[in-house]
């Protein structure tokens, strides 16, 4: 069994609140009220941006120079291919980059953001990458699952472009890859003795996870 299925499944409880929230499943139908995704859309710019921070903290933590071109490529595919294109998705919303960022962080993105840093900052390049596993690759596995819905990619989904954007080629091969060097990683500095650290990283990200979509999911009518 490679790290990461094992941190998915000494995580399952917390892998599936988040994987299968029903902010998912309404993105999946195109049920999820409007000002839920709204509310989403602007606290995840603000997300992206502390996202980007993390990874040019896996830069400095870097060991080696293949894992800082590794980190140096995170961080591009974010700053210069995600951020874009969320952009452009909230524009289609009426989101203009000056609504973006001009909207306070909701508690939830600080939580999150600020474990992840924090998680880097004590520990080493493993101990950050487990924390930033569950966004990177969890969004990949979450998109998958819902391309394969009925509704998905139906016109009448309004969702049906951010699906599309995570479930697409692109987005697959950059989880692929930070999925591959998380197994390298783990190859490289997992002692038993260090198991039970690494594993109570993932749980929590993967639980402040499921508190982003509870965020979202709050915003929307009762
Ligand atoms: C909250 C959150 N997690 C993960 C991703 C994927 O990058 C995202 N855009 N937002």
């Amino acid at each position: 069994m490679s790290f990461f299925e094992r941190l998915k499944k000494e995580a399952s409880a917390e892998w599936r609140a988040y994987t299968e929230h029903p902010f998912t499943d309404g993105l999946a139908d195109g049920s999820l009220p409007e000002a839920a995704f709204r509310h989403y859309l602007v606290q995840d710019y603000l997300f992206l941006i502390e996202f980007a921070r993390a990874y040019a903290l896996a830069v400095y933590k870097s060991p080696g120079l293949a894992d800082m071109r590794e980190a140096a490529t995170g961080l591009s595919a974010i700053l210069d291919v995600e951020m874009n294109l969320h952009v452009e998705l909230c524009a289609g919303w009426g989101l203009s980059p000056d609504d973006l960022e001009r909207a306070a962080p909701a508690v939830e993105v600080l939580a999150y953001t600020r474990y992840v840093l924090d998680a880097g900052m004590r520990g080493d390049l493993l101990a950050l990458k487990v924390a930033l596993a569950p966004c990177v690759i969890g969004y990949a596995e979450i998109a998958t699952r819902l391309a394969a819905r009925p509704n998905a990619s139906a016109t009448t989904n309004p969702y049906r472009v951010w699906i599309a954007e995570y479930a697409g080629a692109p987005y697959q091969a950059v989880a692929a890859n930070a999925r591959a060097h998380l197994d390298s990683l783990a190859e490289r500095y997992v002692t038993p003795a260090r198991h039970a650290e690494l594993i109570a990283i993932f749980k929590e990200a993967a639980r402040l996870e499921a508190d982003f979509w509870e965020m979202g999911w709050r915003a929307g009518p009762a």
